[in-house]
């Protein structure tokens, strides 16, 4: 069963092609990762795939009745406007306690809704963020860029968030990334997109793929590296492995 899926989508800024036929198909319970240079068109291709933008070619289908979950790339709020968690998961409609406390818990976040957005440590930030983008429980998850700004500890931190997240409410997870290393670990699936989609397939088969290696340069091999690390559970025995 497909939930979203882009066919040979295109689309213009003007005169500027930013997206060249782009397929893609987005399954339950999947995580798929969008990587890709500055300007190569994923922030364009997330807002085309939840409607916002419409495509000057091709087509976007989406299962009926899905819903879907959107966490920004940014988000100011005034510091010095007083305003609880709580009462930021009430913006722009109204929540129930019980939504709010559920999807506050299942972000990672408890006792902290009465808690100043102003305070909050980056980390925290962005799982209010995750938290408001849940309430409803979407069937699709999308998450623009979601730890700028984090450091790579707390980066990682909030991807294995992101998979607890979508163990709970068995949801499909879209996510556009700049930090390859520290998110491939938790992708099934990577697509690396400039303009078009250059390749796609698991974290290994893409960081191996030529256009991926084009684009990304070498810094690559440690992102492999940790990747494997990640799911590795034998390696302890590294005189036997570098026999190998
Ligand atoms: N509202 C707009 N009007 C005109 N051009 C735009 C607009 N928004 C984006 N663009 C252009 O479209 C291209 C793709 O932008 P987009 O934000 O989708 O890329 P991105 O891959 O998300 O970039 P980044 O990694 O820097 O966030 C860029 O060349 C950008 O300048």
């Amino acid at each position: 069963m497909t939930l979203l899926a882009a066919e040979k989508v295109a689309f213009r800024y003007g005169g500027h092609n930013v997206l060249d036929r782009v397929t893609l198909a987005l399954v339950p319970g999947e995580i798929v990762t969008i990587v890709g240079p500055n300007g190569s068109g994923k922030s364009t291709l997330l807002r085309v795939l939840i409607g916002a933008l419409k495509p000057s070619s091709g087509a976007v289908t989406r299962a009926k009745g899905l819903k879907i979950g959107y966490v920004p790339q940014k988000l100011h709020i005034d510091q010095s406007m007083p305003l609880t968690v709580r009462r930021f998961l009430d913006l722009p409609k109204r929540v129930s306690d019980h939504d709010a406390c559920q999807a506050l818990e299942t972000a990672g976040l408890t006792d902290l809704g009465q808690r100043q957005m102003a305070g909050l440590s980056g980390g925290q930030f962005q799982r209010v963020l995750l938290a408001r983008a849940i309430i409803g429980r979407p069937d699709v998850l999308m998450l623009d860029e979601a730890t700028q700004g984090l450091d790579q500890p707390g980066s990682a931190s909030f991807y294995r968030q992101i998979e607890a997240v979508r163990t709970e409410l068995d949801c499909a997870v879209l996510m556009v990334s700049h930090e390859l290393h520290v998110v491939m670990s938790a992708s099934d699936r990577v697509i690396c997109l400039n303009g078009h989609v250059c390749c796609e397939g698991t974290p290994e088969v893409v960081s191996a793929a030529p256009a991926y290696r084009e684009l990304f340069g070498t810094g690559t091999g440690g992102a492999l590296a940790l990747y494997r690390h990640d799911h590795d559970h034998h390696h302890h025995d590294h005189s036997h492995e570098a026999a190998e």
